[in-house]
């Protein structure tokens, strides 16, 4: 890659946000856990209207959601620049995917901590 190329890289900001969501398309296409946790983030929504969620635990349930397929992406983003890097066997790859796949799944711990503590009460109750 030249530095020419760096200079000239300024574009305008819709062409960021087009990038950005190329990348949630691609992240989508690509990566199944992806589409996984984009399918439940409808399925949560559809529920949280279904047991009408007050705006705090809208919140806390948009948090969830959005953070976790948030960090899909950036552990997606991360593995592709590792096997950038190297295709052989590098312990310095190994601990770079492993700790961003640990991020995903402390947030997914807390967001099934989430879903429990705001779900499982209203769904008992009806
Ligand atoms: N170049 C490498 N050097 C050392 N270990 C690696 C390397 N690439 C992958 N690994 C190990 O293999 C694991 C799986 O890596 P891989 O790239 O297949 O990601 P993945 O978790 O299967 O991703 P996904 O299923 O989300 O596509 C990593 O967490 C890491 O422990």
């Amino acid at each position: 890659m030249s530095t020419d190329y760096r200079e000239k890289r300024k574009y305008p900001f819709v062409k960021s946000f087009y990038f950005a969501l190329r990348g949630i398309w691609e992240g989508v296409k690509t990566e199944r856990n992806i589409r996984i946790h984009s399918m439940m983030t409808v399925v949560v929504i559809l529920l949280g209207t279904y047991v009408s969620l007050n705006w705090i635990e809208w919140l806390f349930v948009l948090i969830a959601v959005t953070g976790t397929v948030a960090l899909e992406l950036v552990n997606s983003a991360l593995e592709r620049v590792v096997d950038l890097v190297t295709e052989e066997y590098h312990p310095l790859a190994r601990q770079a995917k492993d700790m961003a796949a640990a991020a995903v799944l402390l947030y997914a711990v807390f967001s099934v901590i989430v879903g429990i503590v705001i779900f499982l009460p209203k769904l008992i109750s009806t």
